[in-house]
């Protein structure tokens, strides 16, 4: 499989395969790496996948986009990666080893997608495990070291750190929102002591440290020398191993592959909803996808209205869903190549007044009167909602969710009209409750339940550089550490 670049340059005269833009993340022109084409899945094939483990249809989706590492070293790591002991938090009374269960609230209308069940208790290890995996892997092979640079908003930054922390020849640079994150995800990755792994908190939003990953990355003579990676869904590998989640969520809501299914996704930077949109791409039936924003509505926005208006740091909103107080959608790029009809000279131009901190409007464009061929519904939540619906299912269900699953409750109920009928509808639980305790205390009057190995982890001493938000420091940082 070879890749393509969103704004049409992939950066060599021989177009790259999966292990190069693996190591080199942002695609060399500022674009997102994609596949030149998507692979198609036959209706055989999705007989032949319905029965398999989560390892096994890993192997088979990830080989369709995964050409250049032979079958055999794949199948290893997907085994090594996807496995019970890895994803080990399974909700009480789902199925240990199922890594993804299905929790239904209303069996076979409205379910929870568990993707929550890894090392960090959210959604990001179901790719980063098996990207430091992967890493390891190509490095060995190649024998070179990589210095990743990652911006998060609270759960990448512990899934990539939990996932490299003791990687030979892998050092993670990890850039976060200064005081804006839970306490439990600060612990979790502040109170890392590892040799390779740096907590940078800058004084900004999530947009800002984002915005740094970008500038690095495209100072493309630091990058070489200092061997810069990511691991934020800008990565195509992020969002390839995403993909896997969707057909397995199709597999345990239906019977037959002549049913369909709708997802529903709390989103921030598109990544998650980007993989299942690619996965309807690939053939998968999915009816919708049903896209859920906080109040930091950009997308939302989007998609009701064509206009696509990111948000300067001083408009975007402290949130009680803060994972997803983003307003720059890294992934939408993707999205909207596909909708532009593959032209890159038209992303590189709507990007052009992104990158100026402007809008594009593609309200009246032939492309967004096309928009409803993609399947997208779209909605908002805020904070009385989320408590709303934290208590209602609680309530009406025995099921604690937590603050960003429940901004995917509230839209699917409200967009549940939109869904075929008979179409049972999947939200993809991004988080466990034990990441924002303070909400559910707020919303519950009780304390989420926590794992036992992640017991008393805000006691643990932290480890962190406080930083303005400025690319060139956080060069200097790097430099000096490595
Ligand atoms: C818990 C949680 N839910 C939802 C999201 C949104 O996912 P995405 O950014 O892929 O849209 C994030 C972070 O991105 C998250 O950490
Ligand atoms: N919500 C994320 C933000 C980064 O998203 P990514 O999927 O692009 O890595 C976080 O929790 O850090």
């Amino acid at each position: 499989m070879k890749y393509i670049s969103t704004r049409g340059h992939a950066g060599q005269s021989a177009k790259p395969e999966f292990c190069d833009i693996l190591l080199g993340g942002l695609a060399p022109d500022g674009g997102l790496y994609l596949p030149e084409s998507y692979p198609q899945v036959t209706r055989a094939e999705l007989d032949a996948w319905r029965g398999l483990s989560y390892a096994e249809l890993a192997f088979a989706i990830l080989s369709k986009f995964i050409t250049d590492i032979p079958p055999a070293d794949l199948k290893a790591i997907c085994d090594k990666t996807y496995t019970a002991e890895v994803y080990r938090h399974v909700r009480e009374g789902d199925e240990a080893g199922d890594i993804t269960p299905v929790h239904w609230l209303e069996q076979g209308r409205l379910g929870l997608l568990e993707l929550s069940n890894g090392p960090t208790l959210a959604f990001k290890d179901m790719a980063m495990q098996l990207l430091g995996n992967l890493f390891e892997y190509v490095l060995a092979r190649r024998g070179e070291t990589i210095n990743i640079l990652g911006a998060t908003s609270g759960d990448t930054g512990s899934a990539a750190e939990y996932a490299m922390r003791g990687k030979h020849g892998v050092r993670v640079f990890m850039l976060s929102p200064h005081g804006l994150m839970s306490p439990f995800q600060r612990a979790q990755m502040y109170s890392l002591q590892d040799d390779n792994i740096f907590n940078i908190a800058v004084t900004g939003m999530f947009d800002d440290a984002q915005d740094i990953v970008k500038a690095v990355s495209n100072d493309h003579a630091f990058k070489a020398a200092n061997k810069i990676g990511a691991v934020n869904s800008i990565n195509w590998a992020r969002v390839a191993a995403q993909i896997v989640y969707y057909f397995k969520g199709y597999f345990a809501a239906t019977k037959s592959n002549d049913e369909q299914v709708a997802f529903c996704v709390p989103s921030g930077n598109f990544g998650n909803i980007c993989a299942g949109h690619i996965a309807r791409q690939m053939g998968l039936p999915v009816a919708k996808l049903i896209l859920a924003t906080n109040e930091n509505d950009v997308l939302d926005e989007f998609f009701r209205s064509g206009v696509y208006r990111p948000r300067k740091a001083a408009e975007t909103r402290v949130t009680s869903s803060p994972s997803m107080d983003i307003s720059k959608a890294s992934n939408f790029e993707r999205f909207v190549f596909d909708l532009v009809g593959r032209d890159p000279r038209k992303v590189a131009a709507l990007w052009a007044e992104v990158d100026a901190g402007r809008a594009f409007d593609l309200s009246t464009s032939s492309e967004f009167a096309r928009i409803a061929d993609f399947g997208f519904v779209s909605g908002a939540s805020s904070h009385a909602d989320r408590l709303a619906t934290i208590r209602k299912v609680f309530e009406q269900y025995g099921v604690m969710i937590d603050t960003h699953t429940a901004d995917g409750v509230k839209v699917a109920w409200e967009r549940a009209a939109e869904v075929p009928a008979g179409v049972p509808v999947l939200v993809l639980e991004t988080a466990l409750p034990v990441k924002f305790a303070d909400t559910i205390v707020e919303a519950l009057g009780r304390e989420p339940g926590r794992p036992a190995d992640l017991e008393g982890i805000e006691k643990l001493p932290q480890r962190v550089e406080v930083m303005a938000p400025d690319a060139e420091a956080v060069k200097r940082f790097i430099v000096e550490r490595i």
